[in-house]
């Protein structure tokens, strides 16, 4: 049986800058588990299977199955009277808002790790396993991290998130794309199964033909298929442009960390046209995912070729033909004797600069995109390198097992950003000393996780942003601050400094505390806003030159109201308790940040998020900092709507209206943890 394993690691070549704190690994174990138990699971999956068109996400089923036999934390042994069935006339007392909120607590006592954390699930994105099996194909290392059991699951998992189509979309919800379609299908060919009377696969196959063939991958697809077999058909992606001056707006350290993070090893294998090894299953595939025979390809053509079901930000003709104009004049020059010393000279720094990425994160990336590339570009510099090992021993960190079988996490878990919410939410209750033991867990992990040093070396070489007194969206070890998951964080541990340290342990250090004010301060933009992992660095017009079909807004930080909204709340917060620190500063950010979330207001009322159920995920931040900043008489519109006409018509907090309206400000947070658990 699979079982979870919260806060482990060792041997050789793993290392940690916090003993592992929030590492959550699935093991499979032949002798765990009893009869019923396995029965059980069996059960999970299958009900799964038989609604995976209704219900097309899990619901970590397997770990709370876990979780419930460990049966060790506290408040779950305690009888509580059974939940009321409400009718829409009756009415809500107070007892019954504190029976339910009292057992929505209990439920995520008992989902805590020992750690203090809460691991769960974080995957839905479909090309992040194909990635990584791609990866350990070319890498000759698939079976030294892929068991039978991994590829049982895995397969599982990918025929469980077919569309009816018999394609598979991008991400887990979505319409079947050319993108996912090619890398699923690639991958249970790569994992081993066979056409021969496989209906699952053969529709998939029946998909990608119908569809205009694999030349119609959208740019990501596209450099896989090449890392897989061949680098025809490809717009360049120069490692040069990584040696042009820094102060030019398209200097790659300018883009935005994900975007550049992510082309850094994309640029070294296409410099050197890095190729797996050309086996007879990669000839097979070959044949399968072309509507044509292979050498009758005309790359020439396929290079700005995307299918419509993958063109989310199509490229305009004066785009396509200076991308054209790039691959028939530029890059033969560059890669001709004896300018392509150049390239030897920048593909030495890109190497440097994966380095850097892989020992600063140890070797968990900034996500697993990157990670499974950088571990090909390790290898394809020395296969037997340290480097290469290390990369191998964190793959595990990615996988994650439910009922729909092993999926891939985009990140190492989510677990900072998740244990600041939920903290938060058990502060808004009166009940804090009825949940003490799970309280100072979670204190303990998240005072552990704040990451304290900066990034070595020198900022302008490296591109880093200040690291020091944040918190990442997942462990320590991940290492990238983002201005948001520390203000979060900062809230959710000033909060438990409010509360008495016989029940939620000792208050964060007040040095602490200020490191991680002085942090948040170093993400404001010129102009007053906040964006994600680092400042916006340039210019919007850059937006431009992205290269890829698939992802819009990625190579610029843009500023974003959720950033502003979670920054300017912990800011005002601090400013209530340690009045007194760069005072002046926080309060000229705190009108700034204020201002700039009513300026992105629409004119019905909205807030257009960007990071979470988009209206009401933007609503739900940009209302919470306008009240925190005393702006909330301010927040109505010319048209005569208010923001509150807007954020009560979400569906979400209407049903949650009764118990907010019931139990006030106090306990908004908790709106999170009652849906949540129903
Ligand atoms: C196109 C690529 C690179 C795909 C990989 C997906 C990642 C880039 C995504 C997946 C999850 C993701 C949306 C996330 C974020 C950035 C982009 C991520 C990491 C951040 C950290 C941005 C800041 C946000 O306020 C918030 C903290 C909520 C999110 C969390 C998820």
């Amino acid at each position: 049986m699979w079982r979870l394993k919260v806060g482990e690691g060792g041997g050789p070549w793993l290392r940690s800058t916090n003993g592992f704190l929030g590492r959550a690994v699935w093991e499979f174990d032949a002798g765990a588990g009893t009869p019923e138990e396995r029965a059980e699971v069996e059960r999970m999956r299958q009900g799964f299977t038989d609604g995976r068109f209704r219900r097309r996400e899990s619901a970590d089923l397997l770990m709370r199955l876990q979780y419930s036999k460990e049966n060790k934390h506290q408040g779950r042994d305690r009888r509580l009277p059974p939940m009321e069935k409400l009718e829409e006339k009756d009415e809500v007392t107070e007892d019954i808002v504190l029976v339910s909120l009292r057992r929505a607590l209990d439920q995520f006592s008992s989902l805590q790790s020992d750690d203090g954390c809460w691991p769960g699930d974080f995957s839905g994105i479909m090309f992040i396993m194909p990635g990584l099996i791609f990866a350990l194909y070319v890498t000759r290392s698939l079976n030294t991290v892929v068991t039978a059991e991994h590829r049982r699951e895995i397969c599982r998992y990918i025929y469980n998130h077919q569309n009816e189509d018999g394609g598979w979309g991008t991400l887990i919800l979505g319409s079947s794309s050319m993108f996912g379609t090619c890398s699923n299908y690639i991958t249970l060919r790569l994992l081993g199964e066979k056409l021969d009377g496989n209906t699952a696969l053969a529709k998939g196959r029946g998909w990608i033909s119908s569809h205009g063939g694999a030349t119609l991958v959208p740019q990501w697809g596209k450099i896989w298929l090449s890392i897989l077999y061949d680098w025809s058909g490809n717009n360049p992606i120069f490692p040069e442009l990584w040696l042009a001056p820094q102060f030019l707006p398209f200097h790659p350290g300018k883009f935005w960390c994900l975007c550049r993070m992510v082309y850094l090893p994309m640029a070294y294998l296409y410099g050197r046209k890095f190729v797996g090894p050309i086996t007879p299953t990669i000839l097979a595939i070959r044949k399968e995912i072309y509507d044509m025979p292979y050498d009758k390809i005309d790359w020439g053509l396929s290079r700005n070729a995307c299918a419509k079901e993958d063109l989310v930000c199509p490229r305009t003709t004066l785009q396509n033909a200076v991308w054209t104009s790039l691959y028939k004049c530029v890059e033969p020059v560059l890669s001709s004797w004896p300018i392509n010393k150049l390239r030897d000279r920048a593909l030495r720094n890109l190497m440097e600069h994966i380095h850097y990425e892989d020992d600063n994160t140890q070797y968990l990336c900034i996500c697993s995109v990157n990670k499974a590339l950088n571990m090909v570009c390790c290898w394809a510099e020395d296969p037997s390198s340290e480097a290469f090992k290390r990369h191998l021993a964190r793959v595990p960190d990615f996988l994650w097992i439910s009922e729909d079988g092993m999926k891939a996490q985009v990140y190492d878990g989510v677990q900072s950003w998740e244990t600041s919410f939920i903290i938060q939410a058990y502060c808004a209750t009166d009940l804090v000393s009825e949940y003490g033991p799970t309280l100072e867990r979670a204190n303990a992990f998240m005072k552990k996780s704040q990451v304290l040093w900066n990034h070595p070396g020198d900022q302008s070489y490296s591109h880093r942003h200040r690291s020091k007194g944040s918190w990442t969206l997942s462990s320590a070890d991940n290492g990238w601050t983002v201005s948001d998951t520390t203000a979060e964080a900062l809230k959710a541990v000033l909060l438990l400094s409010k509360i008495s340290r016989n029940i939620v342990g000792d208050p964060i250090e007040r040095e602490r505390v200020h490191d991680a004010v002085d942090c948040l301060l170093s993400f404001v933009n010129k102009d007053g806003t906040f964006s994600t992992y680092e400042c916006k660095r340039t210019s919007a017009w850059i937006e431009i030159l992205n290269p890829c079909e698939s992802f819009p807004n990625m190579i610029v930080d843009h500023p974003y109201p959720e950033c502003t909204s979670s920054v300017l709340q912990a800011l005002i917060l601090f400013k209530e308790l340690h009045y007194g620190y760069r005072t002046k500063e926080i309060e000229k950010c705190i009108r700034d940040a204020a201002t700039f979330i009513e300026s992105r207001q629409g004119e019905d009322g909205s807030w257009l998020g960007t990071w979470g159920v988009c209206f009401t995920y933007g609503a739900f931040f940009s209302v919470k900092a306008l009240v925190a900043a005393g702006r909330n008489t301010r927040a109505v519109l010319p048209s005569g709507k208010d923001a509150t006409s807007y954020y009560q018509s979400s569906s979400v907090l209407v049903d949650g209206e009764k118990v907010m309206y019931l139990m006030k400000q106090r306990y908004m947070s908790t709106l999170k943890v009652t849906v949540l658990t129903q």
